[in-house]
């Protein structure tokens, strides 16, 4: 487990007032964001709360109709290149060519980001290094493990090392010994590196282990931010005060947020692991 709140000074995202409506849906509504420099932050929430959408906004990927994106200070709207440049993005989509070599493929993104030509070789094979697949960097994608191909995922995010990292659902529907090597890296990368992480995710035992605050997101906005332990702590302060034992457990995150977010959850979204989730996942490494 690493946490180390902000260690940087900056900002590394801010949103103030963006919306984006996909026709009637308002996706995302009115979303105030800040991330830390060099922080774990873990946007949190249930289907359909405006996670991705907002997420494509922040890398530049959808326009910012109404309110404002900025990354490490460079408008999203009117500086798309800069911002660019600054960020490494594992989309929930399949991004890694099963036709091509792990090597390969890193090698294209190397490319795509132009990293300068005689720097390719090494950044590709500090790229497997980090996510651990040296060995495997000459079979091709395609037989990789969905473990591996997420772990070629995200060094095909990291060779243009960036100073933002942006992970839209990194561990869905792998098994808990994948999951924890996907978050292992992760952090590794971060600690050598002092690279901000912002992160979705279905899995609130993530959340709580591995982020240094979250937000819970819930039809387009932010209903609740922290960290794991003191939106914990404030829940258990709010039951407490409305009658609850003093030996009660703390709740957990999935508790704040079924607090937070009501019985909109369970009409609009199921459970937070929705079976939506593992499906995804079959048709992206299949
Ligand atoms: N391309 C699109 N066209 C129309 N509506 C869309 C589109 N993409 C998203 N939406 C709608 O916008 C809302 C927010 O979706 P979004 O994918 O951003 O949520 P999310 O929190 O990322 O959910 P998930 O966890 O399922 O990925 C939902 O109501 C969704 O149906």
């Amino acid at each position: 487990m690493t946490r180390n709140a902000g260690t940087g000074q900056g900002e590394a995202v801010a949103c103030t007032g963006l919306a984006y409506a996909f026709g009637e849906t308002n996706a995302v509504d009115g979303l105030e964001l800040s991330v830390a420099e060099g922080e774990v932050f873990g946007l949190l929430g249930p289907n359909g709360a405006g996670k991705t959408t907002a997420i494509r906004c922040i890398t530049t990927l959808l326009p910012v109709p109404a309110g404002m994106v900025s990354v490490f200070g460079h408008d999203a709207a009117r500086d798309r290149m800069a911002v660019r440049r600054l960020l490494g993005y594992v989309p929930q989509q399949l991004s890694a060519d099963s036709g091509l070599t792990g090597r390969e493929n890193i090698a294209l993104f190397a490319r795509v980001f132009d990293v300068p030509r005689r720097e390719r070789a090494d950044r590709v094979g500090q790229a497997l290094t980090a996510v651990g697949l040296t060995d495997a960097a000459d079979r091709l994608a395609g037989t990789y493990s969905g473990g591996m191909v997420r772990r070629l995922e995200l060094a095909q995010a990291l060779v243009s090392a960036p100073r933002l990292l942006i992970l839209d659902e990194p561990t869905i529907g792998l098994d808990p010994i994948a999951r924890t090597g996907v978050w292992q890296h992760i952090n590794a990368v971060r600690a050598a590196t002092g690279m901000t992480v912002l992160v979705t995710t279905h899995y609130m035992d993530e959340a709580d282990q591995y982020c240094d605050r979250v937000a819970l997101m819930h039809r387009g906005r932010i209903r609740a931010l922290g960290t794991p332990d003191e939106l914990r702590e404030g829940l258990g302060e709010r039951r407490r005060a409305a009658g609850a034992a003093a030996t009660d457990p703390l709740p957990t995150l999935e508790d704040v947020f079924r607090d937070v977010a009501g019985s909109g959850l369970d009409d609009q979204a199921g459970d937070f692991r929705d079976v939506r989730s593992t499906r995804r996942t079959a048709h992206r490494v299949g």
